[in-house]
Order: structure tokens, then sequence, then C-alpha cells
């Protein structure tokens, strides 16, 4: 019988997470631990004692040797160490462990002990993982892997699959296997447009013209050459930052393939265009992806275009990853997979940094072979939460272009660009070609204060004379309050949070935030939480007001809670979401702004659902109001939390808060929560002090979830520019795969 999956053992064990095994055993030397199974597991436990492993983590290795022990098999302690181990990095996002790193820098690479103090206080005296691993080499731990029967290149069953140096749980393996035969099966797949001198190439050259203007400056158009290569290709990734414009180009490759597809008609075909779906990995992303793709589907130049195209060929209805695919409570199987595909011939997925191995896996699997996936998203984002970084993975060459000279003339011909020299390697290879970046942003101004700092932080150039400006004002969109040196407590800045909290504190702000213009539109001073609580509090709404009434209100409050967002790195202490949270319901409550006496469900209270309920329809991410309607019985108050629909048709669902079952209070929010969301208003708290979350990529995420106005509040503004030194890296193989390391 082949050993069950680690996938499966998640499920089938009933983990007794309350009583762990702590019993320390006798503290042993490394040697005798490497040569003790029973030993080992006694480590384990130590370290889960020490909360400093997860208990699935050691159960996992508990589990592979008890089976290999039914087996006649006694599991060499190496392996089992490996086990827990590469449990544990899956744990912290890593799809695999390398034994290379991890032989060679044990304590960066597992992060054991935890580094930012908590779980090392009180933690019981043992072996660190270090100790243990500086006794091993990559041999002796391949040579222990290989001559284990929990371990195979994949070509069996086993809980455990060694790849050259890296080891994986069976199940992520699969997922990259997957992710890179259906990237590959695409890329070596020639579509109608390769050829050049086709007629659909023509056509597509045509349309491409009719949709994208000269430029007015003369240089490269990044999105027409991304609309382009996107549409030669079965797979492709558009990437760039905020607003560089990826909904505009993906609408507009769109509209090229279905005029072309439409076009059949005159030569005899029925008119068949594309089954186009369009999906983002949550409930936000897609609403906000609703609402923008309608935007860029109503300014395309209509009167120009081909009149086989139709505005309904153009789809504007975006739907969760998790729908799409037919989420099933309680299993991890989706409706659609290779047994039941979806109906579609072009799947876009928006936010695909947020995918993960898993979910892109998944997506794979459900899409028909024929059908072209093109994913939208920013590189240089937070990676998902769950294991992987997939497409930053996918887009490590997209800076350098790496173009081939074959991709180069075929885009000459096709968009009457020449393709600019540095973007033009000879060492281009098959994802490379597929892969375009967007290097402009159109929501920023030149003189963004929010671009600049995000572009420094993103190239690690936090120069002192960017700072400088950032603090004194010369931006008009960004506001650095506080002193310049490290804070004594954390009280010395709450009164300037809290203040921020109710009003936005315009006079923070160049010119208090008032005459400024963006692009010709005028934009209105910052405005805190204070104008939707305003808005709560000043409406004249009863018990008689039909239910549309009651809609219209919860829509415009829901609209202003966005106009302004905390946004922080950590969840716990006083920096962090929780003490925030509580920080300003005080404020805001002693303000008369909201009133706690009313319950855990006062009016007004913002709550983020934090897990996907199937049932009540919402998504984790999801952001809803309290609002206490006199819908009861005599009109007796009840408290009902109205969330937007997710389908961005502006319906607005009332929940009862008795409903709910995961959530949290969202005055504050972590950083890898508002991936996928926008605010006109971001202040982004940094600690005083450095953590391992906070990376380069949380603080770029953090300022590009701005639209209008960011500030930035630090502990010690030393923290800003030790974050960008730390960068998210994530063990994996799929660029591997894909020919991209
Ligand atoms: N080539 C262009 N010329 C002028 N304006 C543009 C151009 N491309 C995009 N825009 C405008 O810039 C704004 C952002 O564009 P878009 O929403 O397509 O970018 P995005 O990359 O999808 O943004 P986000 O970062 O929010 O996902 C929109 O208002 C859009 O109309």
């Amino acid at each position: 019988m082949s050993p069950k999956r680690p996938s499966d053992l998640q499920f089938a064990l009933d983990l007794d997470t309350d009583s762990p095994d702590t019993s320390a055993p006798e503290q042993s030397e490394p040697q005798t631990l490497l040569g003790d199974s029973e030993a080992m597991m006694g480590l384990l436990a130590q370290w889960r004692g020490n909360d400093w492993l997860q208990p699935l983590d050691v159960e996992f290795a508990r589990f592979l040797r008890q089976s290999s022990t039914e087996q006649g098999e006694p599991l060499d302690p190496i392996v089992i160490l490996l086990a827990a181990l590469v449990s544990h990095q899956v744990g912290r996002g890593h799809v695999c462990i390398d034994l290379h790193a991890l032989l060679s820098a044990p304590r960066s690479t597992l992060a054991l002990p935890p580094e930012d103090g908590h779980r090392t206080d009180g933690a019981e005296a043992c072996l660190m993982p270090e100790d243990i691993l500086s006794e091993l080499s990559v041999e002796t731990c391949m040579a222990a892997l290989n001559g284990s029967s929990t371990v195979s290149n994949g070509s069996l069953t086993t809980p455990l699959i060694l790849s050259g140096t890296k080891l994986y749980l069976r199940r992520l393996w699969r997922c990259e296997q997957q992710i890179a035969e259906g990237i590959n099966a695409r890329l070596s797949a020639p579509t109608e447009l390769t050829e050049v001198n086709s007629e659909p190439a023509r056509m597509l050259a045509t349309t491409l013209s009719r949709l994208f203007r000269q430029n007015p400056d003369g240089g490269v158009d990044y999105q027409k050459l991304a609309c382009a290569l996107a549409a030669r290709n079965r797979f492709a990734v558009i990437t760039g930052g905020p607003g560089t414009g990826k909904t505009t180009t993906v609408v507009k490759l769109l509209a090229a393939l279905q005029a072309i597809a439409g076009a059949r008609v005159n030569n005899g075909q029925a008119r068949r265009v594309f089954r186009i779906r369009l999906a983002a990995p949550t409930g936000k992303a897609a609403a906000r992806l609703n609402e923008s793709i309608s935007k860029a589907v109503e300014e395309l130049p209509w009167d120009e275009l081909s009149g086989s195209l139709q505005k309904d060929d153009i789809p504007t209805r975006v739907t969760t990853l998790h729908r799409l695919l037919g989420s099933r409570p309680d299993s991890r199987r989706f409706r659609h997979d290779r047994e039941n595909p979806l109906i579609a011939d072009i799947l876009v997925i928006d936010e695909a940094s947020m995918v993960d191995v898993d979910m892109m896996a998944s997506v794979f699997d459900a899409l028909p072979e024929h059908a072209q996936l093109i994913l939208l998203g920013d590189k240089d984002q937070l990676a998902s939460v769950d294991a992987g970084a997939v497409l930053g993975e996918l887009c490590q060459r997209a800076f350098e272009g790496h173009y081939s000279a074959e991709t180069a003339q075929w885009l000459r011909e096709v968009t009457g660009y020449e393709l600019p020299e540095d973007l033009q390697q000879g060492d281009g290879r098959g994802l490379d070609q597929a892969v375009a970046m967007l290097r402009r942003s159109y929501r920023f101004e030149e003189n963004s204060g929010i671009k600049a700092l995000a572009d420094a932080v993103n190239n690690s150039a936090l120069s002192d004379d960017l700072l400088h400006k950032c603090r004194d004002k010369s931006f008009n969109d960004l506001a650095w309050p506080g002193p310049d040196t490290p804070v004594k407590l954390p009280a010395d800045l709450q009164q300037l949070i809290a203040n921020h909290a109710v009003t936005g504190s315009p006079e923070c702000f160049q010119n208090a935030g008032k005459d400024r213009q963006v692009r010709g539109t005028e934009v209105r001073p910052p405005v805190g939480y204070g104008h939707y609580l305003q808005l709560m509090n000043d409406h004249n709404l009863n018990a008689r007001n039909p239910r549309s009434d009651w809609d219209q209100l919860a829509r415009q409050v829901l609209e202003a809670f966005a106009d302004f967002q905390i946004l922080c790195a950590v969840r716990q202490g006083p920096w962090g979401v929780d003490g925030l949270n509580e920080l300003v319901v005080e404020h805001f409550s002693g303000k008369g702004l909201i009133r706690t006496g009313e319950g855990p469900w006062y009016n007004g209270r913002p709550v983020m659902v934090t897990g996907n309920d199937y049932n009540l329809g919402l998504m984790n991410g999801d952001v809803g109001i309290t609002f206490r309607v006199p819908w009861g019985e005599d009109a007796k108050p009840m408290p009902m939390v109205a969330f937007p629909a997710s389908d961005g048709s502006g319906e607005i669902r009332w929940i009862s808060s008795s409903r709910l079952q995961q959530f949290e209070t969202v005055f504050a929010m972590t950083v890898h929560k508002s991936q996928g969301s926008e605010f006109t208003h971001t202040c982004l708290v940094l600690p005083d002090r450095l953590s391992p979350v906070m990376t380069r990529e949380l603080v770029y995420t953090g300022i590009t979830r701005a639209k209008h106005w960011f500030s930035l509040i630090t502990g010690d503004p030393r923290v800003l520019r030790d974050s960008v030194q730390q960068r998210v890296v994530r063990a994996s193989g799929l660029a591997g795969l894909l020919g991209q390391d």
C-alpha cells in the first residue's frame, strides 16, 4: 500500500494541539540524535513546545516514522528531522527546502529560533536546529533521503519528493509540476498569430493601430507591445506597478482578440467569439476589477473598431477564483478539474501576485488545453499568503526583457515599434517572450511623492534627499509627520495616529491638501474615517424607509469608508493591528463618533471577514460596516452588517452580525490583508523595531495601496530603510522548471 499523501494526512490526522508531547528528553549530543529516531522525535517535541514548530510539522514526522516502522523499515532520524523542517518551511510560504541553503545558513533559512523575540521568551533550553544541521552535509542528507521509502524523485507516490537538492511535500511538488506543464504546453503550441504574415496577424496589427494612438512623445508604447505579446501566446503575463495600465491593456487585448475572432464571419464561417472569463483571488480585488474593466470598456475607441466587434463581446463581470473553479465546503478539491473543465477560451486573472501554487495548479487543472491564460499583476508586491511566489518567479527576468530577435521582429511588424536594444538579449527563453512589463504609471503625476517613494523602495534607493523631501512636504500627496528620531513610547505618536484616523490630518500635507488636481480632476483634501462616520450619524432614515433607502445609505457609507485606511506591518503590540484598532475605538468613543455602549456591534463598526464563508457568500477580505437598523419587532434596532456585492453590481448584502463566524474590526489592517485593495488615503504605520516580516515587498505594497494621499508614521524612522533591505525570498523550483534561473 502506498503511503498517504501529506495533504490527506493533514485532514486525516486528528491533531491533539492542546496537549503537545513536550516531555523533554535528556539533552542529547547532536551525534546521538542523528542515530536515534526516538531522541529526534523528542527534540522536535521540544521545538514544538517552544512554539518554534507547528503541531502539524511534528505530527507529519511522527506519521512518517510510524508508517515506516509498520513496513519494517525504521526511518532514519535525518529524514525525520528534514520532514518536520520541510513542513515548517511550507507553513512559512516556501514551496520546498533547498538542502544547500538549509545547511549553509540554517538560522536564516528556517528563521529558527524566531528572531522577533516572540516565542523565544521562556523557551526551554534545547539544541538549536543549527547545532544538529552543522553535523550534516548535503551528501549525507541526500543519502538518507534516497535510502528511505518515504522519498522518491516523483516517479513513486511517496509523501516526500527529492528533486535535485530540493525537498518537497508531494502535494506542492505536484502543484509546481502541474503549473510548469500547463505553461510549457501553452508556450510550445503556436497560435494563429505566430506567423507574422497570416491573416489574423495582419488583422491584429490593424486593430492595434486603432486601439493605440501614436505615443505623443514618440517613444515605445509598452501597453501596445504587451497587448501584442499577450495576443500571440496561449500563456502570457502582463506585469506593472500601480496605474501602469494593466486593466486598460487587457481590455484592448480582449477587444483585439474578439475582433479577430469576429472577423471570421467574413470568411463564410458563423460568427463565433471567444468565451472569456475574468477572475481575481479575492472578492475585493474582483469588485475593483469589475469597476475598472467596465470603465475601460466604455473608453475603447468603438467608432474606429471593426464593425464585427460588439460591446457584449468583452465581459465585465469578474468572479473570484474560488467561485470560478467551484469551491466545495469541506473539500480542497474544486468542482472544475481536468475531468470537468471550465467552459472558457480565455481566462484573465488579475492580482495574480496573490495566487499561491496550490490555487495556480488548480487553475491549470481546470483550464481546457486550448484555453489562453493571461495573468495580470505587480511582480514587486508581496507574495501570496500561502506557499509560493508564482508571479514573482514568472517575472524574474521581466525588467530586462530578454526578447529574442524573432520576437523583436514580430513586434516590429505587428506594432510598428522597434524594441529598445537593452530589452533584446540573445539568451531569450520561451517564457521571456510571453512576459510583458508596463513601465509608465498613469495614475500618479510625475512629481508624485507616492510614486517617488514607491520606486525608491522598490529599487532600494532611499536617498537622504528623498527622505528629506518626504519630511518637509515637498510632495503634494505625501506626509511623514512625527519626530524624525526614534520615539520613546508608542504613546508619543498615539495622538497623531488617532487624529489622522478622525480627519486624515490635511494639515500634515502641503497646502493642507487644498487646491489639488490630478490629471485635470480636483482631488478633495484627506477626510479620515470622520467622513464615513458623519454620514452614518447624520442620516434620518427610520423604520418606515424602504430597504432601498438603506441600501443607498450603505453604498455611500461603504464608499466613504474606502477614503481612508490605516495599514500596519505587524499584527500584535501597540504598533500592530490589534493595538491600533483599540486605540482608534477608544479615541472615537471618547469623541462620541461611535457609541461603544451599544455593545460590540456598535453603529459604524467596520469589519473584515477573515475566512471564506460559502454559506453566507462572503470571502476572506470582504469588508462591511455595521448598521443598527430598526428592522426588529417594534422597530427595535438590530445589528446588521452591510457588504457590497462582490460582482461590482452595487447591490448591498445585509448580514446579521450573529451569523458572521470569522471577522475582525478593521480600522487598522495588515498590509498583507490590504493586497488587492486601494484607498484614497493610506496611512502606513511602521513600528519602532525591525522584525522579519518587514520587507521591501511589504513596504512597497503598503505605499502603493494609496490612490491620492499617503501618510507614513514611524516609531523609528530608521526602520523604513532597514525594512527595505530585507527581501521576501521563497524557496521553490518553478523558475527552474521554466528555464528562468
Ligand atoms: N495609455 C494611457 N494613457 C492615458 N491614461 C491611461 C493610459 N493607460 C491607462 N490610463 C489611465 O490610468 C489609470 C490606471 O489605468 P489602469 O486601471 O488600466 O491601470 P492598472 O495597472 O490596472 O491599475 P491598478 O494598479 O489600479 O491595478 C486609468 O485611469 C486609465 O484610464
